[in-house]
């Protein structure tokens, strides 16, 4: 699946079934290579036979895309759930043992009881975990990012990912090299973006740098910064193109 660079990626944030279902259905049409259903805006998120049936539901309208299954943590810029950290790894292990979703998201700074048990059980039913990091506050140094992605791929992960808030142009170089110099160390991929303004460049040129993986609004944004998908597709198409003729 990561063969071909990048995948666009769009979210699903509605709060319920119907409202995720037409999301979705307009998704759909503009034909993005991965969903990812941002499960923490999903307002019956506590109770998992809901979440079971609308996994189901978005599996069954998703006409073939892979599908991501992230729960992102308030501390990581997601939004506040009433699940206790032992209650959100049941749930991440519950859609994992159905057929509805290949990958799922889970943040590296967890405890790492909570990562080795969602490890073994993606692994079980074969499907790909994403250990993530989100810094909205700030972009720490180029050796620290690095660092983030070589402890995704420490404990196991599938692929490593790390979103980041800049400050400045600078910041975004130090994504951008930071995402060079993963690449060529990490033996998995790997997923980067510096976020909001500044940082749109890194979501239409960060392939190049060896991101596989591109977030895009389908609908609704998930995170600062992210184009639609339509904008973002004729960039990197017509860089592709333009490279190719050089
Ligand atoms: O981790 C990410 C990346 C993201 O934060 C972004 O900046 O595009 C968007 C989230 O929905 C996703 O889970």
């Amino acid at each position: 699946m990561f063969e071909q660079k990048p995948l666009i990626c769009t979210p699903l944030t509605g709060k319920n079934t119907e409202e995720i279902i037409k999301e979705l259905i307009a998704i759909v049409q503009k034909q993005p290579d991965l969903i990812e259903w941002r499960v923490d805006f999903f307002e019956q998120i506590a109770e998992t036979d809901k979440v079971l049936f609308t996994a189901e539901q978005i599996f069954k309208n998703s006409t073939g895309i892979p599908l991501l299954f992230t729960i992102r943590s308030h501390k990581e810029g997601g939004e506040s759930i009433p699940l206790a950290e032992n209650e959100k790894v049941d749930l991440l292990c519950a859609v994992c043992e159905t057929e509805f979703f290949e990958l799922v998201d889970y943040e590296a700074s967890n405890e790492i009881e909570y990562i080795k048990r969602l490890r073994d059980v993606s692994k079980q039913n074969g499907k790909k975990l994403i250990l993530s990091y989100h810094n909205f506050d700030c972009t720490p140094d180029k050796s620290e990012i690095l660092n983030r992605l070589q402890i995704a791929e420490s404990y196991g992960a599938d692929i490593a990912k790390a979103a980041v808030m800049p400050k400045d142009e600078k910041d975004v170089l130090a994504l951008l090299e930071a995402t060079k110099d993963a690449e060529a160390s990490l033996n998995i991929p790997i997923i980067t973006m510096s976020m909001g303004q500044l940082g749109a460049i890194s979501r239409m040129l960060g392939w190049m740098y060896g991101s596989s993986v591109t977030f895009a609004v389908g609908e609704k944004s998930s995170a600062p910064g992210q184009l639609p998908i339509e904008k973002l597709r004729k960039v990197i198409d017509l860089v592709k193109e333009t490279v190719s003729e050089n």
